[in-house]
């Protein structure tokens, strides 16, 4: 049996920090107490109520204390015995302290370990033992290109250690089994740490939700001296999570939960399709930090039973989704029409796989003074998925996904796994049908899609998380965020639309490190993809078959507005373009602005070109060409045949 690389280091790791999963510690009775009463000197001194009016200062430290040294505002006194930040202290500051400050057991808040069911799926996991599991592939991301701008930029940790998170979340880590930072969480959680905004762009299942998962919950266990606001039965949370999807939501809130486990910080969920009166009742026990879908956070914001006035932070989870036209209209409620405090008092962190510059403007509106960070190629796959595209007529479809599972069963047979595949088709009623076709075909299948109810979309997630079945047929309900650890191939049965869209959907395999496959059914009805997905596939080192480069060659340039998110690598900071003057389209390309007495020796120079490197000249191959009239004229193409990008810069030499 192969065991994974996580399993592997951890067991080392548990030699030196945990002498082994048993010691784990069970549920103590730890109490939930909240932020305003961890702290006695912090509760006996009568602080005053209210919206938070001031947003400390970040002191530029990485790593280090936040509130530390004089840079923050926060009164040191509201801590007893402690030294200077929770590293200095050396100890842990979790709730087993406070408990023990603050007394009084309730049984009914006793903490559940969130760590219990990660056994049952460790076992459950034994039933996929033989699963190729490459474990998280820092090999791979080593010399993954990152881009980051904005002022004072807090630098980069290599491990947990140098990031101030205090023991009991140390210790949450190693439960987690997490040895190392991903690069997205290397760079944003200081960044975090540091009081800063954020948008950060980083690949599919590098990590994102504890690069804002872990700042929040430090943050909320060093902010207390906020007090608790208390009116009536409404709640009044200090951190909000924002994700698009219910499934995404709890998904959130599983590993919120487990990353605060005994840190005396509350996560709470709220979503819609499941009983509001339980949701309620859950909120009613205490909450830090709340998870929510926008729509149901609404709705218990305009039934008062919740307030965003003391929210500290803010996340947005697939914030360029969270953006767009769906979603727009309730989170500008959400975020500027309700009580929440302004930009300039909370802390904003915005992640994504993919951020449109049109959405980055927008969400600029959010962030203060923000800093932008791109790990790895925005709006890509990492190379760990290995992505085909086959031409398939409308009609072979059916026949053509028989033919792949056949051939995955057979694989399975001889080898190891019995793969967890996930279909991805645009229509409910094509999700049902397909569903449907398969099972009496032999092969057991499951659907994810917005008609069904939250109950059996929820059965439908557990029967093939847990492989009892190994097939789900979704719609883009479940193209987001969810991390499913056994997907090891992802069909687009139909494309979609949107090449972002795709990014995400083969993102749901090739996680953590580990390699995926991802097939597309491709056909005349996804002409408009041809150029992004060969664009897409050439960036990430994937094999172009030539059919879709001739379709790409064909499509026109500019006409489509249906292009990568990033264009090439970086997904680049709005900001900086603008400031660069650039003149950009939706999707940030840039739009050639020709001066008519340069033309002629515009197309001189493109010839030239053309004959020197060829027609298919590499990516980013740019030539600089000084003509007579003392201007430079920069020749940029982008990897495609006969596509080019001509500017001029008019600095005279
Ligand atoms: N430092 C780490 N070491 C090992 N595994 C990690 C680490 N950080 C996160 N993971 C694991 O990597 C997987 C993917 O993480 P996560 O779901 O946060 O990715 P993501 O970037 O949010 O993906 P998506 O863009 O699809 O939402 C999870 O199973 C998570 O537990």
């Amino acid at each position: 049996m192969r065991t994974s690389w996580a399993d592997s280091v951890a067991k080392s790791a548990s030699e030196t920090v945990v002498s082994n999963n048993n010691s784990v510690p069970r549920p103590t009775r730890s109490t939930y107490v909240p932020p305003h009463l961890r702290s006695s000197a912090a509760a006996d001194a009568p602080t005053p109520a209210g919206t938070p009016t001031e947003r400390p200062s970040f002191n530029g430290n990485t790593g280090g204390s936040r509130w530390g040294g004089s840079g923050g505002t926060r009164p040191e006194s509201g801590r007893q015995g402690q030294g200077n930040g929770y590293a200095a202290a050396g100890r842990d500051v979790g709730a087993n302290d406070r408990n023990n400050r603050s007394g009084g057991w309730d049984s009914r808040e006793r903490e559940v370990n969130s760590f219990v069911n990660d056994d049952k799926v460790y076992d459950m996991k034994q039933g996929f033992s033989e699963q190729e599991n490459t474990g998280i592939n820092f090999d791979a991301y080593d010399d993954i290109p990152v881009e980051i701008s904005g002022e004072n930029v807090p630098s980069p940790v290599n491990t947990f250690a140098e990031i101030d998170l205090g023991e009991t979340m140390n210790q949450n880590i190693r439960r987690c089994k997490y040895v190392k930072p991903t690069p997205v969480q290397r760079y944003a959680i200081p960044i975090a740490l540091a009081g800063r905004d954020l948008m950060a762009c980083a690949q599919t299942g590098s990590g994102k939700t504890a690069a804002f998962c872990f700042p929040i919950i430090s943050g909320i266990m060093r902010d207390q001296y906020v007090q608790r606001q208390r009116g009536g039965r409404t709640v009044y949370p200090l951190g909000l999570i924002l994700s698009p999807t219910r499934e995404l939501s709890c998904q959130i809130h599983d590993e919120a939960k487990k990353f605060s486990y005994q840190t005396g910080v509350k996560v709470v969920v709220a979503y819609g399709g499941a009983p509001i009166n339980q949701q309620l009742r859950e909120l009613e026990r205490g909450v830090d930090i709340l998870v929510a879908t926008p729509g149901r956070l609404v709705d218990l914001l305009e039934r008062a039973r919740v307030s965003l006035q003391a929210i500290r932070y803010l996340a947005l989870d697939e914030a360029d989704r969270m953006l767009d036209m769906g979603f727009e209209p309730q989170i500008k409620k959400i975020v500027e029409q309700m009580d929440m405090p302004n930009r300039s008092v909370r802390q904003t962190m915005l992640f994504s796989a993919t951020f449109p510059r049109e959405i980055q403007r927008l969400a600029s509106d959010f962030l203060s003074n923000y800093i932008f960070l791109a790990v790895g190629r925005v709006g890509s796959s990492t190379d760990l998925i290995v992505q085909r595209v086959e031409f398939v007529p409308e009609s072979d479809k059916r026949s053509h996904l028989m033919d792949l599972l056949h051939a995955q069963r057979e694989n399975g047979e001889h080898g190891k796994l019995q793969a967890l595949t996930l279909v991805f088709m645009e229509t409910k009623k094509g999700a049902d049908s397909l569903e449907h076709w398969l099972c009496i075909n032999g092969f057991p299948s499951t659907t994810i899609h917005g008609d069904r109810s939250q109950q059996e979309r929820e059965l439908a997630l557990r029967s093939f998380k847990s492989g009892k079945i190994p097939i789900l047929v979704a719609t883009d309900v479940a193209a987001r965020g969810l991390d499913i650890p056994h997907v090891t191939h992802v069909v687009n049965f139909d494309l979609p639309n949107d090449i972002d869209d795709y990014v995400h959907r083969i993102g749901r395999t090739g996680r953590a490190g580990k390699t995926g496959l991802a097939t597309a059914f491709f056909n005349e009805s996804n002409m408009t993809l041809a150029r992004p997905l060969a664009e897409l596939m050439q960036e990430a080192n994937q094999e172009v078959p030539a059919w879709l480069t001739h379709y790409a060659s064909q499509a026109p340039y500019g006409s489509n507005k249906n292009r990568r998110s990033g264009g090439h690598f970086g997904g680049c900071d709005f900001r900086r373009e603008e400031s660069f003057g650039k003149n950009l389209d939706y999707y940030g390309e840039e739009i050639v602005v020709l001066h008519s007495e340069f033309l002629p020796i515009t197309v001189e120079c493109m010839l030239l070109v053309s004959q020197v490197h060829g027609i298919r000249s590499s990516l980013s191959t740019g030539l600089f060409f000084t003509c007579f009239s003392g201007m430079y004229i920069y020749i940029y193409s982008i990897g495609f045949p006969r596509l080019f990008y001509v500017f001029t810069f008019s600095i005279r030499f």
